[in-house]
């Protein structure tokens, strides 16, 4: 109920009024939404990006800002517009692991974007079969030891957890490897990525730049493992506002001598790094307890002691079974292909023999700028419905 009508180009073949050349392809598909018509695919004009928009009010031709990484060569594909804010697309001919994205048209993310760039904005998504564990973000001020309990943990569980490694614009320390602890980048090239909309989230720590790529996060998911966050305060407010549903944790030391000496210890700032973060420091520990923020608060005071709460919290006191997922089954799509909705299931329809595969969307979540992960997809049941699935 409720979905706008997909139809076909050649209903809008002609209704463009500013000069702007529409070159169809023949491999497009035309999605209505309000008063805007989204045509998608066929063209790999830089300038277009796959995506054009058609304002029916006005009859001019918009080029949107694109964000996300878009689906390769897109030509053929069969669309549905789902909740009026993201197109479903279903790529024909290749195989089903690599076949659904979501171009995100109104979301909360794209109605965010919109107030930066003077622009439309959509933006790409890409359909992960299959669930990852909520992330888990770790928060809590230098020198507390959020380094030494995650260490830990992906010492323990090497196959359950992965590192989402950071952006930063601060200088290696001697034992810190490039690509392994963090990304280590320039200002410059850090800050056109953040423009580009690469990032997660970022923030200015002791008069650095860090942040998150999306791509740090989701090589970590797509890999199987549950993905541990290290970053600040701030960091952490940008994720709890962003669609990525985390688990958000603070450590605390037991003392704020403590914290110093710890600090000191670790023997890896000068005198003035120390002191800028035991100033910051203060700040952290105060927004630490801010209402809504952090779901678990971790006093590290015995290390040992503490890793067990931390085990505790993330449910994994005792040896769990840490067998990797079993992956779905994968479906080769045909040329031709057609989409229905019902409920929340999409039936795709495989051709003439009226093949069909269930995608079901009850599970969804994330979505750009990241992944879009917890969809299902299984052989229409030919058993009870009489029919035959694609082929696999
Ligand atoms: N917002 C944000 N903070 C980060 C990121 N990576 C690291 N941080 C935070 O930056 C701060 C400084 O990190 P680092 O320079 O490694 O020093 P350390 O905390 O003393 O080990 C810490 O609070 C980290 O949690 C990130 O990607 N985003
Ligand atoms: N519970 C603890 N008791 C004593 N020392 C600790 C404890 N946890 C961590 N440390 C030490 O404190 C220093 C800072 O820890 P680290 O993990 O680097 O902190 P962070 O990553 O939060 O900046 C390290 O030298 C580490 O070995």
């Amino acid at each position: 109920m409720g979905e706008a009508p997909v139809f076909f180009v050649d209903d809008i073949q002609g209704s463009f009024s500013n000069g702007f050349d529409l070159k169809l392809a023949g491999f497009e598909t035309a999605t209505a939404l309000g008063n805007k018509t989204y045509v998608i695919g066929g063209n790999d004009d830089p300038t277009s990006n796959g995506v054009r928009i058609l304002n029916k009010s006005t009859g001019e031709w918009v080029i949107p800002t694109v964000l996300g990484t878009k689906p390769k060569a897109l030509k053929g594909h069969s669309s549905l517009l789902l909740n009026q804010d993201k197109i479903l697309i279903i790529k024909s001919n290749s195989k089903s692991s690599e076949s659904v994205w979501f171009l995100e048209v109104d979301t909360q993310f794209i109605q965010d974007q919109k107030k930066k760039f003077d622009t439309e904005v959509v933006a790409w998504s890409k359909g992960v079969i299959g669930d990852a564990e909520r992330p888990i973000v770790i928060s809590g001020p230098s020198g507390v030891g959020k380094g030494t309990l995650i260490n830990l943990l992906m010492k323990e569980f090497p196959t359950k957890f992965g590192f989402s490694v950071s952006h930063t614009t601060r200088a290696p320390r001697e034992k810190e490897q490039d690509r392994v602890h963090y990304h280590f980048t320039k200002r410059s090239v850090m800050e056109e990525e953040i423009k580009a909309g690469k990032f997660l989230e970022f923030a200015a720590v002791h008069g650095n730049l860090y942040g998150t790529s999306i791509e740090a996060v989701d090589v970590v998911a797509d890999a199987g493992k549950r993905c541990i966050l290290d970053i600040d305060v701030q960091g952490a407010r940008s994720v709890r506002a962003s669609s990525l549903e985390a688990i958000f944790i603070f450590v605390c030391p037991p003392s704020f001598e403590e914290l110093e000496k710890r600090l000191r210890a670790r023997g890896t700032e000068t005198e003035e790094q120390i002191q800028k973060r035991l100033r910051n420091a203060k700040a952290e520990l105060e927004q630490g307890n801010s209402p809504g923020l952090f779901d678990h608060i971790l006093v590290n005071d015995d290390l040992e002691a503490c890793y067990e709460r931390l085990k505790n919290i993330l449910g994994i006191s005792e040896s769990v079974n840490i067998a990797p997922k079993t992956p779905n089954k994968v479906f080769d799509f045909p040329v031709d292909l057609s989409l229905s909705k019902i409920n929340e299931n999409i039936l795709i329809n495989c051709g003439p023999a009226e093949q069909r595969v269930v995608l079901d969307l009850s599970s969804m979540k994330g979505g750009a700028p990241g992944r879009t992960r917890g969809l299902n997809m299984y052989a229409f049941d030919p058993i009870t419905e009489g029919t035959n699935g694609c082929n696999s």
